[in-house]
C-alpha cells in the first residue's frame, strides 16, 4: 500500500469529526497570521516612526493583544487535534480488537504474538502523530500560504513568486525527497520493534527452556543484536530529519536573500516604497512557520505511515472463516461429515474423510501423532472452513448454522487450558457468563477440581497466575474441562482432556462424562483407559479413517 493511499485511507476515518477539525484549522490559521503579524508590525511601525510622531499606546496594545491571541489560539488548536486524535485512536482500538476476533482463530494462529502486541500498542499509538499533528497543520499551511500570497501580491508580484517557489520547497518539495529517502527505513524500523518484542516475548515464555539448556548467552546476544539494529535505523532517521531542517532553513535564508534583493531593484527604481520593502522582507522572514511545520512532520510522518499500514493491513485482512448471523435458529442432532478434504496450506491433513456421530453416544477418536485428530474437532467447531465436502448437524450444513447457535451447541476443550490473570471463579466463568455459584461448583464436582480449589486459603477467589502458571497442569487441565460441564452444551469436543491426569482424577472425569446420557461426546484419546468410555472408536490414519 503507497504512503498516499494508507494516508488516503487514515484520512477517510476523520470523517464524522470533520466540525471538529474545521474549527483546529481556523484556530491555526488565525494563530499563525497573530504570530506572523507581531514582527511585521513592530518594524513597519518603528519604520513609520522615522519619518511621523505617533502615540504608541494602541500600536503597543495591538501587539500585546496579538500575543496573547496566538497562545489561545495554539492552545485552542492543539485541544481540538489531540480530542479528534484520542476519540479515532480509541475507535480504531475497536475496530482492530474486532478484526482480530474476526479473524481468530485461523489467521491468528501461526502469527508472532508479539507483533501483535506492539501493533495493538506501538502502531496505533503513533496513529495520534497523524491525527494530532498532521492533517491540520497540511490544512492550516494551505489556507496561511493562500493569505500570505495574496499580501505579497499586493505589495509586488515578485514578492509573491517567490514567497510561492519558497512555500512549495518547504512544504512539498522538502518533504517529499525526504519521505523518499526515509521511507525503507521508516518500515524497516517499525517491523525491527515488533521483531524484537516477538523476541522477548518468546524470550520470557521460554525462559525455563533457556536455563535448562543454558542457552542465555545466545538470547542477550540476540535481543542485543536487535536493540542494535532498531538504533541503527533510527539514527538514519534522524539524519535524514536533520537534513531536511537544514534544507528548509536553507530555503527561509534563500528566500529572504532574494527579497531583498529584489525589493532594493524595486526601491532603486521607484517602482516600491522603502516601508513596503521593508514590509515584504519582513514578512517574508517571518511566515515561514506553517510550512516548516509540514517539512519537519515528514520524519515522524514515515514511522506513523508504516504503522497505519500494519494496522490498515490488519483492519482489511480476510477471514479464512466468515461468521454467520441471521440464520434460522438450529436444533442440534447427530453429525454427518461427508465425504471431507482440508489443507492448512498445500499439505492434505484430511482427505476424503467420511463420518457419523450419532447424537448422546461418547465416540472416540484414535489415532498417531499428526494423523488429524484436532484437526477434525477444529472443523466440526467451524474454526477453518472445509476445502471439499460437508459437515452437517441435524441435517443442516455447519456454514448456515450462526455461529452463536454453533458456540452453544459445541463445546470444545484442548488439553491446553488457558487461564487468565484473575481469579478461579472469574476463569471458569467465562465458560457461561450467568452461572450461579453453585452452578460452578457443580461442574468442578464432575470434573474432579472442586475439592482442589476449596482448600486453596481463597478458594474459588483465589488469584491464577498470568497463563496459569501458578497451578499444576492436571489443575489447568481440570479447569477446562469444568468449564466444559458449565458451558453445558449438547456436543462436547475433547482433545486429550486426560493426558495430565492421574488414574484417579480420570476415573472420576469418565464418570462424570459417563454421566451425560443426554450429551454427544467426541474424545480425541491416545489413552486405551480413556477411550473405554466411548461406545465406539474410530482410528485415523494420515488424515483418513479407517
Ligand atoms: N495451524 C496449522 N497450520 C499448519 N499446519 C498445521 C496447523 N495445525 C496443525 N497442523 C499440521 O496438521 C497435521 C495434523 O495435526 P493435528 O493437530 O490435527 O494432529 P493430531 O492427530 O491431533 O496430532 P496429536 O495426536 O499429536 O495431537 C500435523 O502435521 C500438523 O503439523
Amino acid at each position: 500500500m503507497s504512503n498516499f493511499k494508507v494516508m488516503r485511507k487514515m484520512i477517510t476515518l476523520v470523517a464524522p469529526l470533520s466540525g471538529v477539525m474545521c474549527i483546529a484549522v481556523l484556530m491555526g490559521v488565525i494563530g499563525y497570521l497573530c504570530a506572523i503579524f507581531i514582527p511585521v508590525l513592530a518594524v513597519t511601525i518603528a519604520a513609520y516612526l522615522g519619518s511621523h510622531s505617533l502615540d504608541l499606546t494602541i500600536p503597543f496594545l495591538i501587539l500585546i493583544l496579538l500575543a496573547v491571541l496566538r497562545g489561545i489560539l495554539h492552545y485552542l488548536e492543539q485541544a481540538c487535534n489531540h480530542y479528534i486524535a484520542f476519540k479515532l485512536l480509541a475507535l480504531i482500538r475497536d475496530k482492530v480488537f474486532k478484526a482480530l476476533r474476526r479473524l481468530a482463530p485461523a489467521k491468528l494462529e501461526g502469527r508472532d504474538k508479539g507483533e501483535l502486541i506492539a501493533l495493538i500498542t506501538n502502531d496505533i499509538e503513533l496513529l495520534e502523530v497523524f491525527y494530532a499533528h498532521t492533517i491540520s497543520p497540511i490544512l492550516i499551511a494551505l489556507l496561511c500560504g493562500i493569505v500570505l500570497l495574496y499580501l505579497f501580491y499586493r505589495v509586488h508580484p515578485l514578492f509573491a513568486l517567490i514567497a510561492l517557489i519558497a512555500y512549495l520547497l518547504v512544504s512539498i518539495a522538502i518533504p517529499l525527497v525526504v519521505t523518499k529517502l526515509g521511507k525503507e527505513a521508516g518500515n524497516r524500523v517499525r517491523g525491527r520493534i515488533s521483531a524484537l518484542s516477538g523476541y522477548l516475548l518468546a524470550s520470557l515464555r521460554g525462559m525455563l527452556e533457556i536455563l535448562q539448556f543454558g542457552n542465555g548467552e545466545q538470547r542477550l546476544e540476540g535481543i542485543r543484536s536487535q536493540s542494535e539494529a532498531v538504533n541503527q535505523l533510527q539514527k538514519k532517521l534522524k539524519d535524514i530529519e536533520g537534513l531536511s531542517q537544514s534544507l528548509g532553513s536553507f530555503v527561509v535564508v534563500g528566500a529572504a536573500l532574494c527579497t531583498l534583493y529584489t525589493a532594493l531593484i524595486l526601491v532603486l527604481n521607484h517602482e516600491l516604497s522603502f516601508t513596503g520593502a521593508l514590509f515584504a522582507f519582513i514578512l517574508m522572514f517571518s511566515s515561514f512557520g506553517p510550512f516548516l511545520a509540514l517539512s519537519s512532520l515528514s520524519n515522524n510522518l514515515l514511522v506513523t505511515l508504516a504503522s497505519g499500514r500494519r494496522v490498515l493491513s490488519l483492519l482489511e485482512e480476510k477471514p479464512q472463516v466468515y461468521d454467520i448471523e441471521g440464520k434460522a435458529p438450529a436444533e442440534y442432532g447427530s453429525i454427518h461429515v461427508d465425504h471431507i478434504a482440508f489443507a492448512y496450506d498445500q499439505e492434505m491433513i484430511l482427505n476424503d474423510v467420511s463420518l457419523d456421530f450419532d447424537e448422546k453416544k461418547i465416540i472416540g477418536i484414535h489415532g498417531k501423532s499428526g494423523s488429524g485428530k484436532s484437526t477434525l474437532l477444529k472443523l466440526l467447531m467451524r474454526f477453518w472452513e472445509i476445502q471439499k465436502g460437508g459437515i452437517s448437524i441435524n441435517s443442516r450444513p455447519l456454514n448456515t448454522i450462526n455461529t452463536e447457535d454453533l458456540r452453544h451447541m459445541e463445546s470444545y476443550a484442548t488439553q491446553e487450558t488457558v487461564l487468565f490473570h484473575d481469579s478461579i471463579e472469574i476463569n471458569l466463568r467465562i465458560a457461561k457468563l450467568d452461572a450461579s455459584h453453585e452452578e460452578i461448583t457443580a461442574a468442578c464436582k464432575k470434573a474432579s477440581i472442586h475439592e482442589f480449589i476449596e482448600s486453596l486459603p481463597q478458594g474459588y477467589q483465589t488469584p491464577v497466575a498470568e497463563l496459569g502458571s501458578s497451578l499444576s497442569g492436571g489443575e489447568r487441565q481440570r479447569i477446562g474441562i469444568a468449564r466444559t460441564f458449565l458451558h453445558n452444551s449438547d456436543c462436547i469436543l475433547l482433545d486429550e482432556p486426560t493426558s495430565n491426569l492421574d488414574a484417579l482424577n480420570e476415573a472420576i472425569i469418565l464418570k462424570s462424562l459417563a454421566a451425560c446420557t443426554d450429551k454427544t461426546i467426541i474424545l480425541v484419546s491416545h489413552r486405551k483407559s480413556t477411550l473405554k468410555a466411548a461406545s465406539k472408536i474410530i482410528e485415523m490414519e494420515s488424515g483418513r479413517v479407517s
